[in-house]
């Protein structure tokens, strides 16, 4: 396969690398994911995460190994396996949709490489298409404020909500981001302030619990976050701590946008109650470990609650942008996310 870069993702010497997301931004690590079990092992470990990586990262392994001679059986046995290693984003199930249609084909080493780089092409224009619709949401001043890491980390291209947001700002409209840090892993804290950074434009990190008073005091204009899934009534699934900031908004009367590729759309899945959420290792909330160094303050077999995500009901939302444009309260309400 031809030499491929985007953030996070790397293709040279006919072989997967991605750049570890646990260990930034304090160290900047290409980690190889040649086979299955390394790229599962990085999605359960977060080294590699957002929705439409995760899925993007899924198909190219598939197409290499391919080219590297797998048989269809055994790419059809990978393919399988690697679409349980994330059970909440549904983009990581429709890329291995097109690539097992690929697979099935008589050319298949050809068609699943094909396939492959066409889904990492149409990421970065869902990801353009999505900034120019969102950005023309936002005011000139705003403040906007965001949740986890939607960025040119978490895609092939500018992002989901940070890619609305870079694009508003080069548009001159934002005059400072908040930052949820977003417990209990951070990638708000590390991923989003190190590539709000990198575009220089202007934020300020905050704990989670910060958001209610910040809001509050009239110092939030938006709220912009992505997607793991949506369900055909409109409900969203996100990173943890998506719910409580959607009714924040609510609440203190601020819009709240969910910002999300056309991929995520899940439209057999009727409602939030039927999205899956993964349940992840008590030790995330007990203490940190990794790169951060190894910590824990909680006793010692403290009881622990991890859900990685939560569910944002759509009576919640003031708009899903997507890249085919701003989905209202009322198109969902009329059916526009239903089974066409
Ligand atoms: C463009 S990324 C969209 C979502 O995947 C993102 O908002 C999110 O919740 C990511 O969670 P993570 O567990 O870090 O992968």
């Amino acid at each position: 396969m031809q030499r491929l870069q985007t953030t996070s993702l790397q293709v040279r010497d006919n072989q997967l690398w991605i750049l570890d997301q646990q260990a930034l931004p304090q160290q900047k690590n290409w980690l190889p994911a040649h086979s299955v079990a390394q790229l599962v092992e990085h999605i359960h470990a977060l080294r590699v995460r957002g929705a439409p990586l995760i899925g993007l990262s899924a198909s190219l392994l598939l197409a290499l190994l391919a080219e590297h001679g797998q048989t269809r059986d055994q790419l059809a046995e990978a393919l399988e396996i690697l679409r349980a290693a994330r059970p909440t984003a549904v983009n990581l199930m429709n890329n291995l949709d097109r690539m097992k249609l690929a697979l099935a084909q008589e050319t298949f080493v050809d068609a699943l490489v094909k396939e492959a780089l066409r889904l990492v092409e149409e990421d970065k224009q869902l990801c353009d298409d999505i900034a120019d619709a969102g950005s023309a949401l936002i005011t000139p001043g705003s403040r906007l404020l965001t949740h986890c890491n939607t960025g040119g980390l978490a895609t092939a291209g500018v992002g989901t909500a940070l890619g609305v947001i870079a694009r508003a700002h080069q548009q001159g409209k934002v005059a400072n981001v908040w930052v949820g840090e977003t417990r209990p892993l951070l990638q708000g804290g590390r991923l989003t302030a190190w590539e709000l950074g990198e575009l220089a434009i202007p934020y300020q990190l905050i704990t989670d619990s910060m958001a209610a008073s910040l809001m509050a005091s009239k110092q939030v204009d938006a709220i912009w976050v992505g997607a793991d899934r949506i369900a055909a009534n409109g409900d969203v699934a996100n990173k943890i701590g998506t719910y409580s900031l959607a009714v924040l908004a609510h609440y203190h009367g601020i819009p709240f946008y969910v910002a999300a590729p056309h991929t995520t759309l899940d439209r057999l899945c009727p409602n939030g109650a039927a999205i899956p959420i993964e349940q992840r290792a008590a030790s995330e909330v007990t203490g940190v470990a990794g790169s951060f160094g190894n910590v824990q303050w909680a006793p010692e077999n403290a009881a622990v609650y991890n859900p990685a995500f939560d569910v944002t009901p759509a009576a919640l939302i003031s708009g899903w942008v997507l890249d085919t444009g701003v989905v209202t309260p009322e198109q969902v309400k009329l059916g526009a996310f239903q089974p066409q």
